[in-house]
């Protein structure tokens, strides 16, 4: 190879740049061995190599035949395979090119612990190495090498190279494309100083422990090699002529489904745009697998406007699809595999790259020149055979050609211009959701900020309601039919023209989710138009004015809405969820439709509760809460789900909340605790659900926070961190108020005094729902239940003083927390919503997880 390279270059010196070569992208599979987890676990391995370019999925009997069992590719790799046959089979000429100027690049594509780090850090190592002996080998000319590592990480691009962490620019470069600014290269000068670099971007890469990688990347990784040369012979001359590309060696994050990489908190927000990245380079394939047709959307995500040249631009490519064998992965693998059959029908057109010197430049436009001044000056003579109509028609035929070319361009500037139209909507939208949102929370409550925009703005599933308005539902028809991929419509929204398949599986995996209600409060008829105006009225006082004109006019916050709305039953096959069961609210403000859950009437507490009441009695999961953080804001807003969930976790993880609560909040002492108790984690369950009841009520904590948490943790085990949390919380808030000290918590000051207020307030304005959540039969019933004169005066605010007052009284809490939860919208199926927030806290349990009595009467609740 090198002596041939030597004499091409020798002789592009003096010519011209060769012609792009059109190739198809290499695709090689490697199945990697079941690891210890999986072989502990008793995992069966599902695929095999059945030989050099095939795998096969073995268990096609348990799964049907809805997905082809045999996928073939340029080469397939075993369990047991070295990473270096890997390297040499393939990946090594791609690399290779990029020394006869050639743009390179290499990368691993797969699922969270697959591989991908294991493959690329061997494919590098191997290929420099290979770069390196080249070099020595081929002394006739002058090498230069540059090294330069970024890392895309939750869409910022930071320098591997750099300890400042400030991210990057790109910028569009109109004959490079995209180009990353100010990125720090080293020009290497040996094989040491190159390890040094690797090590240097090893340290600074983001790494996390999921539950499936203890070392998982989480960001995207891009290695860069730039290699200049010239002939020595050359150097400094009127014709010399200098080879430069780049290979790239990209180390992708993984593709991750969040239940099962047990991501919370910050690993959630990674996996979210681990994933949502993902899904944009999958969907950047898949149209070029079809042939370039259309608008493709590179720039939807930093890694697709980054790899653009990679994918089907100038440059060879070799993507190493890596495989996990286990039967708990055949979801994600077969994810990978269709990306690696769209990738394999992509086809990119590398050429070599050449930069003449100036001298050489000149000289080549002088003599262009002097080429067309002699046509000038002779012009060549009609041939006697030429026809000026064959002439005619030639031109013609040309302006057709681009007469139809413009047609296409227009429809593409047209379609480009929609799109940029729609997202122009979007962002407006989201703004002013964002303008429209802040009177709804509690502004001064940390849970109510922050959480809710760094949700990435994907709108939230559909959401049901806990008590029929009127209808009675069949239980199994009332369980609310939760989207298992509630990101879809912020999909749809984004890549309007995605089909389904490979598409729809990435969108399950961003699990990003804004579940903010609030807004849905806002007025629905005449009275309620009232209340929430009066109540404005009054927290415009409260928080200095703050968007309270904006929000005077309900008809502002409303703005566009969109919605496709499906009736029960309309489910799609294998889900239970309606096909277009989505609706996209802008500003981001879904509304509860659809489904309704078993009536509230005729003992509606057994009903709830299930069968005895001995069931009942585990009901009571409670959950750290803020007491003087009302749910209901200062503002009138009822706090989100999602900001009390978010809140939540923060609580559990923040280690300075737990050092103003006494240490021994500090979860690696709870974590010991609960696996201690586990055995006897009913009974344990049980006394500390009953504690929460009791504190609750001394400490007035509010209402929607004792539902929420109610309704959310139902007594597994693995809630038990969340449930010690909040018993200590609220024990020290006790103590602290009984010897008439104030208490801290989130930034508030909180008082019983406070906190008995912001109780009252939030009453009050639960009260002033019940008009309009519950229908005037809905209402009697309510009020024969709790005991309330049918026709007595302000039975409204009667009623909302009955909820959860009577804590040792677990019926009326089963109770009280529908009422609450049918007044503020809360509606999900609670582990689903844990697991949708990422709140799976999960301790080290014994693998055998005991049912509670009370968990099943939730389910059945739910
Ligand atoms: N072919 C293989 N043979 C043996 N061990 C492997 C192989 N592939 C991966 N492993 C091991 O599996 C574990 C996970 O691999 P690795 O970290 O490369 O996965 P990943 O796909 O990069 O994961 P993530 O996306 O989470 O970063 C590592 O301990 C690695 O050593």
């Amino acid at each position: 190879m090198g002596a041939i390279a030597g004499e091409e270059l020798k002789k592009m010196d003096k010519t011209q740049v060769p012609v792009a070569r059109e190739e198809k992208i290499m695709v090689l599979v490697r199945l990697r061995p079941l690891n210890e987890k999986e072989i502990l676990a008793n995992e069966a391995a599902d695929w095999e190599c059945i030989n050099d370019t095939t795998v096969l999925y073995r268990n096609t009997l348990r799964e049907g035949s809805t997905f082809p069992s045999a996928y073939t590719f340029d080469r397939v790799y075993r369990g047991e395979c070295p990473t270096r046959q890997v390297y040499e089979d393939g990946p090594k000429e791609v690399a290779l090119s990029v020394v006869k100027g050639i743009n390179s690049s290499i990368f691993a594509y797969g699922q969270t612990s697959s591989g991908k780090t294991y493959t690329m850090t061997g494919i590098t190592e191997f290929a420099v190495a290979d770069i390196f002996d080249y070099i020595f080998k081929h002394e006739d000319r002058a090498f230069v090498v540059k090294f330069s590592a970024i890392e895309i990480y939750n869409e910022a691009i930071r320098d591997l190279l750099s300890p400042d962490s400030t991210p990057l620019r790109l910028r569009d470069d109109p004959e490079k494309g995209a180009v990353v600014e100010k990125t720090t290269e080293e020009v290497l000068r040996d094989w040491n100083h190159l390890k040094d670099l690797i090590s240097v971007c090893e340290a600074q890469r983001k790494i996390g422990e999921t539950s499936l990688n203890q070392k998982s990347s989480r960001s995207h990784q891009i290695i860069k090699l730039t290699v200049e040369s010239s002939a020595r012979e050359f150097l400094g001359k009127e014709n010399s002529a200098t080879l430069i590309a780049s290979v790239n060696f990209i180390d992708l994050a993984g593709s991750e489904r969040a239940s099962q990489a047990l991501s919370a908190g910050a690993r959630l927000k990674e996996g979210c745009h681990i994933n949502r990245s993902l899904l944009t380079l999958g969907t950047v394939i898949r149209k070029l697998s079809m042939g370039r047709q259309g608008h493709i959307n590179y720039r939807d995500s930093k890694l697709t406007r980054i790899l653009q040249p990679c994918l089907g631009g100038n440059a060879r490519t070799a993507i190493v699809c890596t495989l996990s064998p286990a039967r708990s992965h055949v979801e994600q693998t077969r994810n990978t595999l269709l990306f690696a059959c769209c990738a394999k029908e992509v086809t990119t057109k590398a050429q070599i790259n050449v930069v003449m010197s100036d001298k050489a430049l000149v000289k080549q436009l002088q003599r262009e020149l002097a080429r067309l001044e002699s046509e000038l000056r002779n012009p060549a003579p009609a041939s006697s055979s030429c026809d000026c109509g064959v002439v005619l028609r030639k031109k013609d035929l040309q302006i057709q050609k681009m007469e139809k070319q413009l047609v296409e361009m227009t429809k593409q500037r047209d379609l480009a211009q929609s799109r940029l139209e729609d997202y122009m909507r979007m962002v407006e939208q989201d703004e002013s959701s964002k303008a429209g949102t802040p009177h709804f929370r509690n502004r001064n409550n940390k849970w109510g900020d922050g959480s809710v925009s760094e949700a990435s703005g994907v709108v939230d599933p559909d959401r049901t309601s806990l008590i029929s308005d009127g209808t009675s539902t069949p239980l199994s028809t009332a369980r609310a039919p939760l989207r298992s991929h509630p990101d879809e419509d912020l999909e749809e929204v984004l890549s309007p023209d995605r089909s389904g398949d490979q598409s729809e599986e990435y969108c399950k995996e961003v699990q990003c989710i804004e579940v903010d209600e609030s807004a849905s409060d806002i007025v629905n008829n005449d009275e309620e138009r009232a209340d929430a105006e009066t109540h404005l009225g009054h927290s415009a006082t409260a928080n200095g004015g703050t968007g309270v004109a904006q929000n005077r006019n309900p008809s502002s916050v409303r703005s566009v809405r969109v919605r496709k709305s499906w009736s029960r039953g309309d489910t799609a096959p294998g889900t239970s969820t309606p096909p277009d069961a989505l609706e996209i609210d802008y500003p981001g403000r879904p509304e509860v439709h659809g489904i309704a859950f078993p009536e509230l009437e005729s003992g509606s507490g057994n009903k709830l509760l299930r069968n005895d009441s001995m069931s009942s009695r585990g009901t009571d999961s409670t959950e750290a809460h803020s007491v003087g953080t009302p749910m209901v804001g200062e503002d009138g807003g009822i706090t989100s789900i999602r900001s009390f969930v978010e809140g939540l976790k923060e609580m559990v993880s923040d280690p300075d909340n737990s050092g103003k609560m006494g240490n021994d909040i500090g979860l690696e002492a709870m974590e010991k605790e609960v696996s201690g108790t586990m055995t006897n984690w009913a009974e344990e369950f049980n006394r500390q659900r009953e504690q929460i009841l009791e504190l609750w009520q001394t400490c007035h904590v509010s209402l929607v926070h004792r539902t929420y948490f109610f309704l959310l943790f139902t007594g597994d085990q693995a809630d038990s961190i969340y449930i010690g949390v909040e018993l200590r919380r609220l024990s020290f808030m006790k103590e602290s108020f009984s010897q008439g000290n104030k208490a801290f918590e989130r930034g508030q000051t909180l008082t019983v005094a406070s906190s008995l207020k912001a109780l009252q307030r939030e009453r009050r304005m639960l009260s002033k729902l019940v008009g309009k959540r519950f229908s005037v039969e809905e209402r009697k019933r309510l009020y024969e239940k709790f005991g309330i004169d049918v026709n007595s005066k302000r039975r409204r605010l009667q009623l909302a003083n009955q909820l959860w007052s009577k804590p040792k009284d677990i019926t009326h809490a089963v109770d009280s927390a529908a009422v609450v939860a049918k007044l503020v919208r809360f509606v999900e199926q609670g582990r689903a919503m844990k697991e949708m927030f990422g709140l799976s806290f999960t301790p080290p349990l014994p693998t055998t997880r005991r049912s509670l009595t009370w968990r099943k009467s939730m389910t059945t609740f739910f």
